[in-house]
């Protein structure tokens, strides 16, 4: 049995989800974390909302704050026109190791480029070092104290331009309370929230659509 849950999680997919197939892996991902051991992937109902949003923007560069084992990865991946691309950032370097095994087994590792490293140490590199200008989306899921400091940071690094979404997962948690304050009264963001439910659990959760307004 392998060691971790993410590398259970690893061994799942590789043994039962179709190779190339992002919906494939989604789909067991899901089933293994609602059967057999429970982890923190934004799961297929907030999943669904995170489609939904992207979908809207239809974004050609996209960030992600906390990649995990790679699930709202290929979740987002899958939905990217040609030609675009998702910068993830995961300070965990085993996760991060598992989100690059199955992201490349999803078949979408071309549009994904995982940042080992914390957010706080990337993203003042984004601009001089990984050739970002700005970005059309961002998708938030670290840790939640880290949801308002790495907000102000991506506007102090003027990665974030008018119209910029910001979609950030678990608002319903207090840590992340000082982020939605700071969007919802700041001035600086037009804010919608979702109500939804943790993934595969019925405890209640949320998330948090805030578009720069500049
Ligand atoms: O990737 C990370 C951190 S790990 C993922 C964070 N996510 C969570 O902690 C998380 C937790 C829960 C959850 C856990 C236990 C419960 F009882 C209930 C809920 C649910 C979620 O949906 C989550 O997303 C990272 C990357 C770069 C950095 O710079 C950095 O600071 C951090
Ligand atoms: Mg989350």
């Amino acid at each position: 049995m392998a060691e971790t849950r993410e590398q259970r999680i690893l061994e799942f997919v590789l043994q039962n989800a179709v190779h190339g197939n992002p919906q494939s892996v989604l789909d067991h991902i899901d089933k293994y974390c609602r059967e057999k051991e429970w982890a923190m992937n934004v799961g297929d109902e907030k999943g669904l909302i995170l489609d939904n949003v992207l979908q809207e923007t239809n974004p050609s560069t996209v960030l992600e704050l906390g990649t995990y084992c790679g699930y709202s990865a290929i979740r987002i991946a899958r939905l990217l026109k040609p030609g675009s691309l998702l910068l993830t950032i995961e300070m965990n370097p085993a996760h991060a190791d598992v989100a690059r095994q199955i992201i490349e087994f999803a078949g979408v590792k071309d549009k994904v480029k995982i940042l080992q490293n914390s957010t706080e140490y990337i993203i003042p590199k984004l601009k001089a070092e990984h050739g970002v200008e700005h970005f059309d989306f961002v998708f938030i899921d670290h840790f939640g104290n880290r949801y308002l400091p790495d907000t102000k940071l991506l506007e102090e690094c003027c990665v974030l331009r008018k119209g910029t979404v910001l979609l950030a997962d678990n608002v319903s948690f207090p840590m992340s309370a000082d982020f939605l304050e700071y969007v919802r009264t700041s001035g600086h963001y037009d804010c919608t929230n979702y109500p939804a439910h943790l993934e595969y659990s019925d405890k209640p959760d949320a998330m948090e659509r805030a578009v720069y307004r500049g």
